[in-house]
């Protein structure tokens, strides 16, 4: 038996739209077209930009970028094959091999294609052919499809944001000399408001509206009963026994949505640093937009700035304090080329060897979101009641916590009649985003 036939028989398929009717299935169907279309239209409604900035050429761009958007959108509208790139961006070369590895897997017989291949595989290839059909199209290679959508979330959510900002500046002033009790339960409620701060994401809702309207503070409450696994005290004693034993450790935010969610995981990030839970925190983002509303380098600075600028005198006092973080090198913003390509995260050792090394030197690892979700449980259809260990297949290179509010079908940790008792309350409860999961996993002890 081959080792690829071998494998098969140790995890579940992949989740993938071959099942009619699967969430995977109405994403690909329905979800990813109508993204691209919004993409199309955004590139449309700044024509005119392209223009005064880039004369014809910029004319030229605009048609092209959209012609190939547009041929994009037909190729997976009608389950076309999947095709290899052909920019010449870096992945380039290894989004091209992973192609060729899959259609090894498949056969000669079964080509790769949008309805036949992993959700998770095809999801992020659409990603990354927007991004191709902007670099092959200078002067507006530069330019973000989803840059309004994400401004405008953010927009939205103001006053959540002056709510949160409101409490942390209060909680600045005291938060050096609390004992730990009290210590704990602010770290339980900030992890919590990054935690729900993940609803708002722009994919699950194909780019509508979906800003954090009311103060996130004030219905933690409401919402505890819909977290699913909560692993905070594990959490907390990661970070606690970290600075116990030499002194706060570093903390690695896997960031997913801007706007909203993005403030949410600074405020936490400036919370670690500012209580002495930790000494340092780097953020991962992603290298080009990506699933809609996902953190760039731009929205990180953006936000950072937009919070400096605010007449909010809290909302300021946060910006000015995240600014000196970083400029002290406190907080690092990184953006790795593998958190926008397919891989599972299992594949991480293997695959960027150099982004793996680098978190084995964290305290803990905060993995934010549902996508991350998936691709550390490799967007498998396991069952329910699967160990969180056995579904990461050895991915652990330092202590991690998924904060993930449930947008995809699939799940694992959960106690055994705990999926049924869920599903007979809610059917859709692994897609509504109603629910969440605080979950956590420490590397095996290494040596004696
Ligand atoms: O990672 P996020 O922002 O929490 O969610 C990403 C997402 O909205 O996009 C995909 C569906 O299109 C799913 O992975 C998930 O529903
Ligand atoms: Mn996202």
């Amino acid at each position: 038996m081959t080792e690829a036939e071998l494998e098969t028989l140790r995890v579940p398929p992949s989740l993938s739209a071959k099942v009619e009717g699967s969430f995977a299935y109405l994403t690909i169907r329905d979800r990813l077209p109508t993204i691209l279309t919004k993409a199309v239209d955004s590139i449309h409604r700044n024509k005119d930009k392209f223009f005064e900035q880039y004369g014809e050429e910029g004319l030229r761009a605009e048609k092209a970028a959209i012609g190939l958007l547009s041929k994009l959108r037909n190729e997976l509208q009608t389950d076309k094959p999947v095709l290899p790139l052909v920019d010449e961006l870096e992945d380039a070369e290894g989004w091209n091999l992973y192609l060729q590895r899959h259609e090894a897997l498949q056969g000669e017989q079964d080509p790769v294609s949008w309805f036949r291949s992993p959700w998770l595989y095809v999801e992020c290839y659409m990603y990354r052919r927007i991004q191709e059909a902007l670099w092959l199209n200078p002067p507006i290679s530069g330019f973000d499809a989803f840059q309004e959508a994400k401004t405008q979330s953010y927009f939205e959510s103001q006053r959540a944001v002056m709510a949160l900002c409101t409490h942390l500046e209060g909680l600045r002033k005291t938060v050096a000399g609390l004992p730990e009790d009290q210590l704990l339960e602010h770290f339980d409620r900030l992890l919590q408001v990054s935690l729900w701060g993940n609803k708002c994401d722009l994919s699950i809702s194909a780019g509508q509206d979906n800003s954090q309207k009311t103060s996130p503070i004030d219905s933690l409450a409401e919402l505890r009963p819909f977290i699913l696994v909560d692993d905070t005290r594990s959490v907390w004693s990661a970070l606690v026994s970290a600075r116990d034993r030499g002194g706060p450790g570093r903390v690695d935010i896997i960031l997913d949505n801007a706007g909203f969610e993005l403030t949410t995981d600074l405020v936490l990030a400036d919370f670690l640093v500012a209580s002495g839970l930790a000494r340092s925190v780097r953020f991962h983002g992603k290298a080009m937009p990506w699933f809609v509303s996902d953190v760039t380098a731009q929205d990180f600075t953006w936000t950072v700035r937009q919070t400096v600028a605010s007449n909010h005198r809290f909302m300021s006092a946060s910006g000015v304090q995240w600014q000196r973080y970083v400029r002290e090198g406190v907080w690092t913003y990184l953006d790795h080329p593998f958190w926008t390509q397919p891989h599972p995260f299992c594949d991480m050792a293997a695959d960027a060897p150099d982004l793996h090394a680098g978190l084995q030197g964290a305290a803990l690892v905060l993995f934010k979101g549902d996508l991350n979700y998936r691709k550390l449980t490799g967007d498998r259809e396991w069952a329910p009641t699967a160990a969180f260990a056995t579904a990461l297949r050895g991915f652990a290179p330092a202590p991690l916590c998924s904060l993930r509010t449930l947008k995809a079908n699939v799940q694992v940790g959960l106690q055994p009649g705990q999926a049924e008792q869920l599903g007979q309350r809610q059917p859709d409860w692994m897609t509504c985003g109603q629910y969440a999961v605080v979950q956590f996993h420490s590397p095996p002890r290494r040596g004696p």
